[in-house]
């Protein structure tokens, strides 16, 4: 062996000890936060006041060592089934829309969640210091997503001029749009727990990233008091008014529609595009499988507000009312249950 395979031999011995050294710190924190039964995984756990899988916490805390944003970054920020992929969609179509041919949008050929990546759940799977100018499509601004809490986000999101778009959706479709992802996502051998019981987990707060009040007031909250930082945007007041949105999600990323595109119909065009019937027809979103090996199609189901209403009992509707009100109470937050 000549020198340089020396070192390079030591550097990759060196660097499994440290990922064992690692691995072993890790087990030792899992085994001393709160437990519960999952409803797809065996266990969350309550780490920083969120449950999350034991596989996520890894990459979680590699994203909150590691990650350093810059003044430009645009982060898309969600709970899970609140609108993700729509929100991906439209911030990358908004925020680069002069990178590409009018005819020639990316996601006509990507996914959203390949355009914009995860950061806690893609990104930092496989690699904590990956160059990440590499994994974003375009950069200055770079764009990437997280369903991680405020108050959990890397320390540099919160001191940096950074930019977080956050869309929230009605706790009712939320919770419905969730159970039919787990069922979908079922492992065969694995029954998962009835409606009744994944409703009461869920008004407890636990499911993946939960509470699910925490996660939305953790925003809204910030996003009060310093609205430069965080755009609160609602999946409801998106299906009424896209445009009116858009527009204000173009102002909010510093790239407002001009009069002329305003007039050329390229809001308009934008919201075609990212239309959940549009983008649940195109081939590329109709097979394959993500990261984490969850079929692409899976990301779209219905996209609609109020499909609550076709599997929530009247007594689990009274009582998320109920919830609702306790949780979001002198907030100023609410929430549209239909259009
Ligand atoms: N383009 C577009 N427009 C409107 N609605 C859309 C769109 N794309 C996905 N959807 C609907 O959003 C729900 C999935 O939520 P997320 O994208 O947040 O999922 S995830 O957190 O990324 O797993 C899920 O909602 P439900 O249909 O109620 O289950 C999707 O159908």
């Amino acid at each position: 062996m000549d020198t340089a395979e020396i070192s390079k031999a030591k550097l990759v011995s060196l660097t499994q000890d440290a990922e064992k050294s690692w691995d072993d710190e890790l087990q030792q924190l899992v085994e001393t936060l709160p437990r519960e039964q999952g409803w797809r995984v065996s266990n969350l756990y309550l780490y920083q006041g969120f449950w999350c899988t034991a596989l996520t916490l890894k990459p979680l805390i590699s994203f909150q060592t590691h990650f350093q944003a810059f003044d430009s970054d645009v982060i898309v920020a969600t709970f899970p089934k609140c609108g993700t992929t729509w929100l991906k969609a439209l911030t990358f179509s908004t925020l680069y829309r002069d990178r590409f041919a009018r005819d020639e949008n990316p996601l006509l050929a990507s996914t959203p969640h390949q355009l914009v990546r995860f950061l806690e759940q893609d990104v930092y799977v496989n690699n904590p210091c990956q160059d990440l100018d590499d994994i974003c499509v375009y950069n200055k601004p770079r764009l990437f997503s997280t369903h991680v809490p405020y108050a959990s986000l890397p320390t540099s999101i919160e001191d940096s001029r950074s930019k977080i778009v956050y869309l929230c959706r009605n706790p009712m479709d939320m919770f419905v749009s969730l159970w039919h992802f787990a069922e979908k996502l079922r492992d065969e051998n694995k029954e998962l727990p009835s409606l009744d019981e994944a409703f009461d987990k869920s008004c407890r707060g636990i499911h993946v990233f939960g509470p699910f009040f925490d996660h939305v007031l953790g925003y809204w909250k910030v996003a009060q008091e310093n609205p430069d930082k965080i755009l609160f945007l609602k999946y409801e007041d998106l299906k009424e008014d896209i445009s009116s949105q858009l527009k204000q999600l173009a102002v909010f990323l510093r790239v407002p529609f001009t009069e002329d595109e305003e007039e050329q119909g390229v809001v308009e065009e934008i919201a075609k595009v990212c239309s959940f019937e549009n983008l649940k027809e195109l081939e590329v979103n109709k097979k394959g499988l993500d990261v984490i090996r969850i079929p692409h199609k899976d990301f779209f189901r219905k996209g609609k507000v109020g499909d609550w209403k076709n599997y929530l009992t009247p007594s689990m509707v009274e009582h998320l009312q109920k919830l609702i009100q306790q949780k979001l109470e002198n907030s100023g937050l609410t929430f549209k249950l239909s259009l």
